[in-house]
């Protein structure tokens, strides 16, 4: 699926270059040659972006094959495909990079990709100069700087609900092998022992599910768990409507007082660390479970090592955790935490390595819809979808046609910086223009017809004048 079908057209510019990425020896690592123009009904002939340095920002106009790409963490090859057929030059890696790498390859990129691993903190992204946008390849979106990355006109995409199914359908799994010890009784058999128990092993009809979190992966746990017979209640910050019989709960304490599974599913935030510690584990039911395939900050993991110990808490599944490696391979050890070693102590404790968005199908449909989003944001400036920009489309692109150009402005939402733009392309006719502000700054869009090639420079110019300016672009 592409909602952007190629045709054969020859988009490349005349003008400037940067030089390609430089290609990484690492195995893990491909390059992806540049492909000839590959025409679309967003494609660009042209854009001035920001640059490197601020000799070279004086306008070097860049062609669509000029946009540098990093993808890290193993992105799906669905993402690949759309945007290597785009023509942009992608570089791929498998795994996260460490910080001092991950500095150096920034510097050079327009578009950077990521899932979970990445941190783009404001010490990494300083150093981005020519980024324009981020594409969290998955749901969450707290290892990114978002403020920072929109103060600095960078936009952020995410991809909100393509791996809900699969981490519902992870949960419920859980639930049974917790509920059956089955993990228990699977790595004894494997050691050569027979264990055939009925105690505290439980079936999962009729027992209470409890959500934290009825977004959209806790609304489509509920109406699993209700299939399996299970009873559903959720707390959620704000009021919900319920799916199937399920009810919500005015608050936390009176979700963990009642149910006999609870299952996190909150984004990582600073209100939501250490969400459940030793004061929640002691007010849930005694034999309980615990599930969490949110973020490892929401759980305060030695509480639950402790509430484990004292068997008040009798199976737990953990999926995230504070300390997570890199790359697959990697050894999950106390070299990370010496709290991994407490946790594989514990019996009936399910440990994954952060897997709930983990499917064929999810990943696929991550890096389509991801890529999508980047290539409607690079090639027509469409920031939709974005998680710390406002949102602003115009609808069409016809700067293929002779005398049209989009005119993309990132400023610091002030007054008076409309009055000051249209100032600047007051001489034109402007087709149409849409602006708007999420806090700090603001995002303005305007098709202008009737400008000459060599007036183009002259109004890119003009703008970044502009003390209000964070970033300006011009697809022509
Ligand atoms: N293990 C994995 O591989 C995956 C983990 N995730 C994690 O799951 C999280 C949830 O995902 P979605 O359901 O898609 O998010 P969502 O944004 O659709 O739902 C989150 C819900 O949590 C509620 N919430 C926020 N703070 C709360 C608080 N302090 N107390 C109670 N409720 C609160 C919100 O109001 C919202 O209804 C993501 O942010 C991500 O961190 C997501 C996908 C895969
Ligand atoms: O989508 C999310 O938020 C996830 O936690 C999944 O992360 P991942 O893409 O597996 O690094």
């Amino acid at each position: 699926m592409t909602i952007l079908p190629t045709s054969a057209r020859d988009i490349r510019s005349s003008v400037s270059r940067s030089p390609p990425l430089s290609v990484s020896a690492s195995p893990s690592t491909t390059f992806h040659s540049l492909r000839s123009g590959s025409g679309s009904p967003l494609a660009v002939r042209n854009s001035y972006f920001p640059q490197q340095s601020i000799s070279e920002k004086q306008l070097k106009p860049f062609a669509t094959e000029d946009i540098k790409i990093l993808l890290l963490e193993n992105i799906n090859e669905s993402a690949r495909v759309i945007l290597e057929n785009q023509g942009y030059q992608v570089e791929f890696h498998r795994s996260a990079l460490p910080e001092e790498e991950l500095i150096e390859k920034i510097k050079g990129v327009h578009v950077i990709g990521i899932r979970s691993k990445t941190k783009l903190t404001a010490n990494v992204l300083k150093h981005a100069k020519n980024l324009i946008a981020v594409g969290c390849f998955c749901i969450g979106t707290s290892q990114v700087d978002l403020p920072y990355a929109a103060s600095v006109g960078a936009t952020v995409f995410n991809s909100p609900f393509s791996n809900s199914r699969s981490v519902a359908e992870l949960v419920i799994a859980e639930i049974i092998l917790l509920a059956r010890q089955l993990t228990d009784r699977s790595a004894e058999m494997h050691a050569g022992t027979w264990n055939k128990v009925s105690s505290r092993c439980w079936e999962v009809r009729g027992k209470t599910l409890g959500i934290i979190g009825y977004g959209h992966i806790g609304a489509q746990l509920s109406v699993l768990a209700e299939a399996l017979g299970m009873d559903v209640l959720y707390y959620d910050l704000v009021p919900i409507m319920a799916l199937g019989k399920a009810k919500q709960v005015p608050s936390l304490d009176a979700l963990l007082v009642k149910a006999d599974f609870l299952t996190l599913h909150v984004p990582e935030l600073p209100e939501t660390t250490n969400l459940i510690g030793a004061k929640q584990l002691a007010l849930m039911k005694s034999g309980s479970y615990l599930i969490n395939a949110s973020r490892g900050s929401v759980v305060d993991c030695q509480a639950l090592v402790a509430a484990m110990r004292s068997g008040h808490i009798a199976g737990a599944a953990l999926d995230v955790f504070p300390f997570e490696p890199a790359a697959n391979g990697a050894t999950f050890n106390a070299t990370l935490s010496p709290l991994i070693e407490d946790l594989k102590t514990l019996k009936n404790l399910i440990l994954t390595p952060h897997i709930g968005g983990s499917t064929e199908e999810a990943q696929k449909a991550i890096g389509e819809e991801v890529a999508e989003s980047l290539v409607r944001f690079i090639n027509a400036g469409s920031t939709v979808g974005a998680v710390n920009m406002p949102e602003v489309a115009l609808r069409g692109l016809r700067v293929e046609e002779e005398g049209i150009i989009r005119v993309i402005f990132v400023h610091r939402n002030r007054p008076g910086v409309l009055r000051q733009v249209n100032e600047i392309l007051a001489d034109h006719n402007v087709d149409k223009q849409m602006s708007d502000s999420r806090g700090e700054v603001a995002y303005l869009m305007a098709d202008i017809s009737n400008v000459k090639e060599a007036e183009i420079k002259s109004l890119y110019e003009s703008l970044e004048m502009l003390s209000s300016k964070i970033m300006t672009r011009i697809l022509y």
